[in-house]
């Protein structure tokens, strides 16, 4: 194995490391796009520019209720309406008026929609014989409240880049603009190692063995960030078993868990040197998470090792993982500045290191939560955020930046956790 470091990487270049790493890997494997459903596209990034399939709007279309008019009024009442999503009405004769619903076909000749409330109807004397009359309330603008075909976007103009990640507003705008299946980036493969022969999967800790706080945590977290999680895989404090998954793995992404730092059952360094990776990073000056690495299997594959205390595990995962999947999704750079806020407590920080900190927002300040050590999931379970706090720490009112945790999100389908 080669040494990448001897010593700590401090903490933002051990994200850049991650994300050219990421960045690498995706030149290396150049993994084609994927057409999907759009029901499927949300989370996923766009492989090519959203063009627009349609003229939008694809017709001239009424902006409001009202009356499509042909000239100045007033006019004569057509005895038919137009209704939104039917076959436009006969074209319209100077003098003439037709009934005529929001987003509906705007009939040839209509020169503006005159909305109901801004004009009235008079009854012809004889209601068996003439016609209604319909007055204008107000002055009538040509063209107003139509919305004139192409208005929004022409056929063929780029809507949204590549790269864009899908969320809802733009599966409604693929849908409009006539997608069915939008092609995008596919999903990193990620498989994750839980070590350690003291973790249980069910039922209360006993005799010195302890639940899996990960196993449970880091599928769906990994999932959230974009990945597809293969599996994730309990392999006990076995170097064997350790080489025999790492070196086996399909997955662009092995993340494993525990087994980082010097004691004698902590396997990953020596497995790693055996399976001739590099290490990329060899330690992080951060704490929670101090002996996370990063190292490349292959050109197209890599391993984040993450420390066994779960909020290190968490540290490791925001440090490493994530800047690693966003670059291997190709996902537009962070927009220009992470935003920062105010924090509200002093925070006590660490002489040389960065410190993430688990926070809640109250009142446009960042409240650190209490329950903050390595080994404890209660601060970063409540919280809004990780606070990136700088060495020597931040006196009250001093803007951090913050690291977004996932929101919970009803996934459809087990996906991330998948245990073998
Ligand atoms: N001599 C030193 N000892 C330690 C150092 C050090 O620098 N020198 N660093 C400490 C720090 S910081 C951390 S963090 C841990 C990292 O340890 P490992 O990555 O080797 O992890 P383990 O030893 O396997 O486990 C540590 C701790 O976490 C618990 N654990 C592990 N996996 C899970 C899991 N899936 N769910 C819940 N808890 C888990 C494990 O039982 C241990 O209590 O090393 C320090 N030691
Ligand atoms: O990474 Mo360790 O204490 O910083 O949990």
């Amino acid at each position: 194995m080669t040494q990448g470091q001897h010593r700590a990487t401090p903490w933002p270049e051990a994200r850049a490391r991650a994300a050219r790493a990421g960045a690498g890997a995706r030149a290396a494997t150049a993994r084609p796009p994927v057409r999907v459903p759009l029901g499927q596209a949300l989370g996923r990034v766009l492989a090519e520019p959203l063009r627009a399939l349609t003229d939008l709007p694809s017709f001239d279309s009424s902006a409001m209720d009202g009356w499509a008019v042909a000239g100045p009024g007033p006019w004569t009442v057509r005895e038919e309406s137009v209704l939104a999503g039917h076959a436009g009405a006969a074209a319209l004769a100077a003098g003439e008026a037709v009934r005529i619903a929001t987003g509906a076909r705007v009939p040839a000749g209509a020169t503006a929609v005159v909305r109901s409330e801004h004009a009235r109807t008079e009854a012809p004397a004889d209601p068996r014989a003439g016609t209604v009359l319909l007055h204008p309330l107000r002055a009538v603008v040509t063209g107003q409240d139509i919305r004139p075909r192409g208005q929004e976007c022409r056929v063929g103009d780029e809507l949204l880049p590549a790269g864009t990640v899908v969320g809802p507003a733009v599966l409604g705008l693929a849908a409009a603009a006539g997608y069915d299946e939008p092609a995008v980036l596919p999903r990193p493969r990620v498989e994750i190692l839980v070590l350690g022969d003291e973790l249980l999967t069910s039922g209360l800790p006993h005799d010195g063995l302890i639940r899996d706080a990960l196993g449970p945590m880091l599928g769906p977290w990994l999932t959230a960030l974009g990945a597809e999680v293969l599996a994730t895989r309990r392999i006990g404090d076995d170097a064997e078993a350790l080489y025999d998954a790492v070196t086996g793995s399909a997955a662009e992404l092995v993340v494993t868990t525990g087994g980082t730092a010097a004691g004698p059952v902590d396997h990953v360094h020596r497995v790693l040197d055996k399976a001739g990776a590099t290490l990329l990073v060899d330690g992080v000056k951060v704490r929670p998470g101090h002996p996370m690495l990063l190292a490349r299997l292959d050109a197209g594959r890599h391993l984040v090792g993450l420390p066994g205390n779960p909020l290190a595990a968490v540290s490791g995962l925001l440090t490493l993982a994530a800047p690693l999947l966003a670059a291997l999704m190709e996902e537009q750079a962070e927009a220009a500045e992470a935003p920062r806020f105010p924090v509200r407590d002093a925070v006590q920080g660490h002489p040389y290191d960065t410190r993430l900190v688990p926070v809640v927002h109250r009142d446009g300040t960042l409240v650190p939560l209490h329950y903050n050590g390595p080994a404890m999931l209660r601060g970063i379970a409540a919280a809004d955020a990780m606070a990136v706090v700088p060495p020597g720490g931040a006196e009250p009112g001093r803007r951090l930046a913050l690291l977004a945790l996932p929101r919970p999100t009803e996934t459809p389908s087990a996906q991330g956790a998948c245990f073998t």
